[in-house]
């Protein structure tokens, strides 16, 4: 047997003992990671400078950093990831425990890049051992110093049967790709890409490339060159161009070349001073083959800055060429090397046909102050990422997928990504031997009637909660009954099927707050929309956020005359309303939020359940207008209250996303009125106290019942099912408007809407979603003297007002 060999069947018999899977064992692996990068920084970085000549801070910097961050991320939600993952169900399948099981796939093999020896390497292995699998080790034989101490280290430090290093080059690679793999993770050219998919297929192994190629950057006139060409400069120098995504060449138009090449070679100076051979932050070309390789590529092109070079010590300047055509050598492969060649082009439309024609690039970079620009170059054209006004950061946003495209390759990591790569999502259905009546519409004789049936069962998804699925569980065996009068298929069910909800902490993932993070710091209103600043309004919530553009979204106008009186609404029961307490007040960057303890609880309303207040909130306008989110009959009030609650026994909205009334939200609208409401002093002092993105103060002695009527005087209001108003737009809510409004006047509204600023920074104003389609959706209004008996009948009226949009049920 070969050492290749061996190893791999060490690594699959210690698969088999099963102890890879043990949640504990992988965070224990995890966490001998990180130990290892806490006390072998020095040795990790010595090494990486033989190799690549990175200063130490430049390996931390650009390759253990990252590293850490994946560690921490992966040990923190590890549990979180690996739970099994409930999915939305058909009618069919409402009785039905239906989930996304994540399981291991087996034994992975890692091939690694030299460029970033590290970060290419262990980053594939922390998805690997977070996925519960073992993993074979193959650094590049190219990094002589980083292989030898990723072979010594790493078997010191995590299961060495499991996660064993083979080292070695080509024979050695082709010898572990003729072993048995169940997933192969290739860094490294395009050519090798090719050859590893070839040897993958003999087994039908699934596999991931993370390849390179030429990533594109175009400079539009309109923006600020200096920046964008120290941004530019610093993503092609960055690890001597040796970045597989490193910008490749610039596409400008010719007005501004001499500019573009001006302010690069300032940058160039900046960073790396006038001799950057002797500077410790820039580094060398890996070896001597790649050093002619680079330099033959200069064959035909005009050099416009740097330029020098030496063999003997693999250095080479950092280059611009400039006036480059298409044809010239640096233009036909990825130059992985400090040159910098300029295209001209005529405009953006040339620049989007010139990407086009080439192979989709790993990453595309767009510089421009111009949003339309921006845009058009997302839309008109593919690459593995997409960057605008900046170079490689993508590369350590955890939240993001990292990989390529076409040429560029195939399947992506980082984060909660790597974690799904390596693992196989299992779809699970677990049903109960009983409402067989349910299914005798599948079972033959065939007929249309039955047909009928199975489209309105298949086509309709349902999203409930509890009381919902429940009342739909008595309309199926209604409809069971109904189909087997009609097919004389014995029907031998009750109808009091229990249906069992997943346990809190088995059931969902809880979205990271690293991930509401990058939500929060992406999306705008209207308002804060401008030509120069890129982030994305209403309108385009959706693009990025698909809920937002679902069939069950807030705000609404409601048309008072086209509601349904319903007498199954009844009043509310508020717990802790009228308790005095200390209330945090935090500036989230697109409103303020005023957290509630969760000891405040709400029942009654019709709610299918109890839930806890977690925080409330304001919509408003500025300089006089109107700013609530909801409208009646048309008209847009000064301002709107949003007390959101969670239903027991989620813990967060992320919990609570999957159940149509997951969340309650209690909306009170504000008007006008000729003296101040005194209640809101302290509130709008506070405001006055967290003006900026994240700050927060406490309002000491706050009660809840202060500003908001008793719930003896709140049971007149309007409910519907909707959404929230905010990304993701999560449609779990059940909203409740209430009829009564609240006091504020005209110098207080004023107080309010100019005292604290966006996440960007401007003037936080006009703090509202416009209103959403109705979509076949009921507004009911309750009825005084309503009767809580009627909950259940009101909710068997919501779900089949929506499913009846099929126009199947009426
Ligand atoms: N997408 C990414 O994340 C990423 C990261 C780093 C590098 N890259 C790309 O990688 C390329 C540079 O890396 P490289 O390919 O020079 O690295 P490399 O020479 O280190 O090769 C990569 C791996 O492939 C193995 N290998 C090489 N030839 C082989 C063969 N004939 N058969 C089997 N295995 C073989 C090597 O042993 C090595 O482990 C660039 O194109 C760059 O863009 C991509
Ligand atoms: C505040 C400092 C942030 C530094 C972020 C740097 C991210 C750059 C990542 C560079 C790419 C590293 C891995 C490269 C792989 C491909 O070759």
């Amino acid at each position: 047997m070969s050492r290749e060999q061996q190893a791999v069947a060490r690594a699959r018999k210690a698969f088999e003992t099963g102890r890879s899977k043990s949640v504990e064992h992988r965070i224990r692996q995890l966490k001998n990671l990180q130990r290892l990068f806490t006390e072998k920084q020095s040795v990790i970085s010595a090494a990486v400078k033989k190799d690549l000549n990175k200063s130490e801070v430049g390996t931390q910097l650009y390759e253990t950093l990252g590293l850490e961050g994946e560690l921490n991320t992966a040990i923190n939600h590890l549990k979180e990831w690996a739970a099994p993952r409930p999915v939305e169900k058909n009618l069919l399948t409402i009785s039905d425990t239906v989930y996304i099981k994540p399981e291991p796939l087996g034994v992975v093999l890692i091939i690694g890049a030299w460029n970033y020896p590290w970060a290419v390497t262990i980053q594939p292995l922390i998805g690997a051992i977070a996925a519960g699998n073992a993993a074979v080790i193959k650094p590049s034989e190219v990094c002589v110093h980083t292989a030898k101490v990723m072979e010594d280290l790493l078997p010191l430090y995590i299961d060495k049967e499991l996660y064993p290093v083979v080292t070695g080059g080509v024979p050695e690679t082709q010898e572990l790709l003729r072993q048995r793999f169940d997933h192969i993770f290739y860094t490294g050219n395009s050519v090798v890409g090719k050859l590893i998919m070839e040897a993958a297929a003999k087994n039908l192994t699934p596999v991931t490339l993370e390849l390179g190629g030429k990533s594109p950057c175009y400079i539009d006139k309109n923006c600020d060159l200096t920046i964008a060409c120290r941004r530019v400069a610093w993503g092609k120098y960055t690890n001597c161009g040796q970045t597989c995504i490193a910008p490749d060449y610039i596409l400008c138009e010719p007005s501004i070349q001499d500019r573009v090449i001006e302010e690069v070679k300032k940058a160039i100076k900046e960073f790396y001073t006038d001799n950057p051979k002797t500077c410790p932050d820039y580094g060398r070309i890996i070896n001597q083959r790649h050093f002619k390789r680079i330099m033959n590529m200069l064959e035909g092109s005009t050099v416009a800055a740097g330029g020098d070079n030496e063999e003997s010590d693999c250095y080479i300047a950092p280059t611009v060429l400039r006036d480059v055509k298409p044809e010239a050598k640096v233009m036909q492969e990825e130059i992985f090397g400090p040159l910098l060649p300029i295209l001209s082009v005529s405009g953006l439309d040339e620049a989007i046909k010139f990407i086009n024609k080439g192979e989709k690039p790993l990453a595309l970079y767009c510089f421009s102050s111009d949003n339309k620009v921006i845009n058009r170059m997302t839309d008109e054209t593919s690459s593995g990422g997409f960057l605008a006004n900046d170079c490689l950061v993508h590369f350590s946003v955890g939240s993001l997928p990292f990989g390529g495209v076409g040429n560029s390759g195939m399947g992506c990591y980082h984060g909660k990504y790597s974690f799904d790569q390596l693992s196989h999502l299992r779809s699970c259905l677990i049903k109960k031997l009983n409402m067989e009546g349910v299914n005798s519409m599948r079972y033959p004789p065939h007929t249309p009637k039955k047909l009928g049936w199975a489209r309105f069962f298949i086509l309709n998804s349902v999203d409930l909660g509890w009381v919902g699925r429940m009342a739909l569980l008595a309309v199926m065996a209604v409809v069971a009954a109904v189909v087997l009068q009609t097919t004389s298929v014995p029907f031998k069910e009750k109808s009091n099927v229990h249906f069992k909800p997943f346990h809190q902490g088995d059931s969902e993932p809880i979205r990271s707050a690293s991930h509401r993070t990058a939500v929060s710091a992406q999306w705008c209103y209207q308002s804060q929309y401008s030509c120069d600043d890129t982030c994305r309004d209403p309108i385009r919530w959706a693009a990025q956020f698909p809920s937002c553009g679902g069939l069950r979204q807030s705000p609404i106008n409601i048309v008072s005359t086209k509601v349904h009186v319903n007498s199954a609404l009844p009043p509310f029961n508020f717990i802790g309303h009228t308790n005095t307490i200390n209330i945090t007040v935090e500036n989230k960057g697109h409103s303020a939020h005023f957290a509630l303890p969760q000891s405040f609880r709400l029942t009654g309303g019709a709610l299918p359940g109890h839930y806890r207040a977690a925080q409330f909130h304001f919509h408003w306008g500025g300089n006089g207008r109107p700013g609530s989110e909801h409208t009646i009959d048309g008209e847009q009030f000064p301002m709107e209250l949003h007390i959101v609650h969670i239903k027991e026994p989620y813990g967060s909205l992320a919990e609570a996303e999957h159940d149509m009334a997951g969340i309650a939200l209690l909306a009170f609208l504000f008007e006008e009125s000729s003296d101040d409401n005194p209640h809101l002093d302290s509130l709008i002092a506070s405001l006055g106290r967290v003006k900026n993105n994240g700050s927060s103060t406490v309002i000491p002695n706050f009660r809840l019942s202060d500003i908001i009527p008793s719930d003896k005087d709140l049971f007149s209001y309007y409910r519907y099912v909707g959404s929230m108003t905010t990304p993701g737009c999560e449609q779990a809510v059940a909203w409740t408007l209430f009829h009564r409004t609240l006091p504020i006047s005209s110098r207080q509204l004023d107080a309010i809407t100019q005292q604290c600023r966006f996440w960007t920074g401007q003037p936080m104003t006009d703090i509202f979603r416009p209103t959403q389609p109705l979509d076949g959706r009921v507004v009911y209004r309750s009825k005084a003297g309503a009767a809580l008996g009627g909950v259940m009948h009101w909710w068997v009226g919501v779900s089949s007002v929506l499913l009846g949009r099929t126009g199947l049920i009426h």
